[in-house]
């Protein structure tokens, strides 16, 4: 599965959980607290894998960028932001398109 399948997945999850009971959902509850909640909580995420980046522990950044990735991903839901504006926004950008255009290139 491609990594932005896992992410797009994931999404999909996250908005079947809108309405759900939050005694059943960690993500029902972060909706029910609300969007400043959630985006604290994801600015919580954030330091605690700079953290683990700052030590070099790469098990650490892996655990902690997958808590940062969910919490994103809740933002996202709560502000209805689909990721296919994300990702769109990643590929309109120069430097993504210059290097897949390099990529297509026979080499020399
Ligand atoms: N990927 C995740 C995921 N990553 C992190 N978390 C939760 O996010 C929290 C972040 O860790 P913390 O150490 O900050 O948690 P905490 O100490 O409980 O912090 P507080 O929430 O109390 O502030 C933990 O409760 C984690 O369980 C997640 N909760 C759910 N998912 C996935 O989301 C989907 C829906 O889950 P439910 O909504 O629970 O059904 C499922 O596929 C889950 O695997």
């Amino acid at each position: 599965m491609a990594e932005d399948n896992v992410l797009e997945h994931l999404y999909q999850v996250i908005l079947s959980r809108r309405g759900a009971d939050p005694a059943q959902s960690n993500t029902a509850r972060l909706f029910a607290k609300g969007k400043k909640k959630i985006a604290q909580k994801l600015g919580e995420e954030a330091v605690e894998t700079v953290i683990e980046g700052v030590k070099g522990d790469k098990d650490g950044v892996i655990a902690e960028s997958a808590d940062l990735l969910y919490h994103l991903l809740v933002l996202w839901a709560a502000l209805d932001v689909k990721p296919d504006a994300v990702w769109d926004a990643l590929r309109s950008r120069e430097g993504i398109s210059g290097i897949a255009e390099k990529a297509a290139r026979p080499r020399d």
